[in-house]
């Protein structure tokens, strides 16, 4: 169920550069379709389709070719998720007129720094993703998509004894800093990926 005008749930992914986003949408969507649920990925990059290029191959099989798509915003990240998702929301709509039985639409966007949040018109559900190797005190630092988002991830455990990175502190300033939930992650081993799926069902599909 859609709380958007359109007849899909959609599902925004943000996050900083290389915190795990393309990796998390690659452990979601198997674990989807699973579930018997049609699935369509955009992936927004500022001048490549690199990510919806490797995502098309990775789910082979699995989604049709013309359910993954790439947004090119030629600007900040957030531009095309925040200020103007007319791109992404045209997007949405091409896949619908192909597929009208589409159950959910991932969008990720492009590696932001801590400020990206999505448009309301464009997802009907938020994740923020951040990474243990990029410093614990992210958190702490408050930022609008790491605050606001419905869901925050915090990715790549594993590494946290790597990088000398206090997991429990991370989340003790989750907990401080938002009102909503989070989860922790290791997107290389899917450690974490079942609790993401079920906050997305409360979230949006069972809403
Ligand atoms: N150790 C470890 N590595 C991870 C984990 N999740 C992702 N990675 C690695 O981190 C790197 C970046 O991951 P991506 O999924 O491409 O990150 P992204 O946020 O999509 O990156 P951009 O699209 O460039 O912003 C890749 O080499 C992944 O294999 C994790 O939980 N643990």
């Amino acid at each position: 169920m859609s709380l958007t005008h359109r007849d899909v749930a959609t599902v925004g992914i943000g996050g900083p550069v290389g915190s795990g986003k393309t990796s998390l949408v690659s452990e979601l969507v198997p674990e989807l379709r699973e579930r018997g649920l049609d699935v369509g990925v955009i992936a927004n990059d500022i001048l490549t389709q690199e990510d919806a290029d490797a995502l098309r191959e990775r789910f082979a099989g699995l989604v049709p070719k013309d359910l993954v798509a790439g947004v090119e915003t030629g600007a900040c990240p957030h531009t095309g998720i925040r200020e103007d998702p007319s791109m992404n929301l045209a997007q949405v709509d091409d896949f619908l007129a192909e597929h009208p039985d589409l159950d959910l639409v991932l969008v990720e966007s492009g590696g932001d720094n801590l400020a990206a949040t999505f448009n309301p018109e464009l997802a009907d559900y938020s994740l923020y993703v951040i990474s243990v190797a990029e410093g614990e005190d992210i958190p702490r630092k408050r930022g609008p998509g790491v605050v606001e988002c419905d869901l925050l991830v915090i990715n790549k455990t594993d590494l946290a004894p790597h990088v000398g990175a206090d997991l429990d502190a991370m989340e003790r300033d989750a907990e401080a800093v938002r009102d909503g939930p989070f989860v922790t992650t290791n997107c290389k081993t899917g450690e974490g990926v079942e609790d993401v799926l079920e906050h997305i069902h409360k979230g949006v599909l069972f809403a």
